[in-house]
């Protein structure tokens, strides 16, 4: 479960982001966010990984107030959600199968466990065989399907990527899409962000739209 209650965001003095944002959504959702560029759709998304406080209000996850987390408490969010950025972040100087590896890291998981699940997150967005190639080897729809096995492969709850099929061609962000549906299907709440109709028409059932600071929640998509 995904809970905004009156919730503000401003970056320093600059005027309202998101403001007076409340809606909730339960868990098992497919939800995009839409609205034109510079709209808050990132920040709105980010609100919700912990990764950006709220100026006000407050921004609840599965029961707990990650607004009011304590900076130990953030493993918890960061296992239970799992996050895709626009610029991927990827580690350029690390294998594929390495960078799937990183979140694992930090649970203490045994080296072949570890590597087991690392494999199986590859293995689910189609990336199997392509364990040791560096990021740059990649084309651009691998690359995303690599962001997205790293997001997944601690198992989280909810799934948020931001834009996940920019700049991709027809095929790739379909398989993209894919992806993500075959994860929604077995329970993972997922948002995905973005500014593409075509995409949006094919996919949404419901559409959370920031616009200009207005904010509309739409069964299905926008007219
Ligand atoms: N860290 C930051 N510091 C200051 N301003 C920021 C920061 N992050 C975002 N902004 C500003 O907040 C506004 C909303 O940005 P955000 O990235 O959430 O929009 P978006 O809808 O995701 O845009 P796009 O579709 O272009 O990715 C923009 O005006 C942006 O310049």
């Amino acid at each position: 479960m995904i809970e905004f209650q009156h919730v503000f965001k401003s970056y320093g003095r600059s005027r309202n982001i998101l403001a007076d944002i409340n809606f909730r959504i339960e868990p098992g959702e497919f939800i995009f966010v839409s609205g034109p560029s510079g709209a808050g759709k990132s920040t709105l998304l980010k609100l919700i990984g912990g990764l950006e406080p709220p100026s006000r209000g407050s921004v609840h996850v599965n029961g707990h107030r990650v607004d009011k987390m304590p900076r130990r408490a953030a493993p918890y969010l960061r296992r239970a959600v799992g996050v895709i950025l626009q610029d991927m972040h990827l580690l350029q100087d690390r294998k594929a199968i390495d960078n799937v590896l990183l979140p694992l890291a930090v649970t203490g998981l045994e080296t072949r466990l570890a590597n087991t699940r690392a494999r199986a997150a590859m293995e689910k967005v189609g990336l199997s065989g392509k364990e040791d190639l560096y990021p740059v080897e990649m084309s651009g729809g691998e690359q995303q399907r690599l962001a997205i096995a790293r997001a997944i492969v601690n198992r989280p709850a909810i799934l948020i990527a931001d834009e996940p099929t920019a700049n991709l061609d027809e095929e790739s962000a379909r398989r993209i899409m894919q992806v993500f549906r075959d994860f929604n299907r077995v329970g993972v709440t997922t948002l995905i962000a973005s500014h593409d109709r075509a995409l949006m028409a094919a996919y949404a059932t419901r559409t959370l739209r920031i616009d200009a600071g207005r904010f509309s929640d739409i069964k299905g998509v926008h007219p």
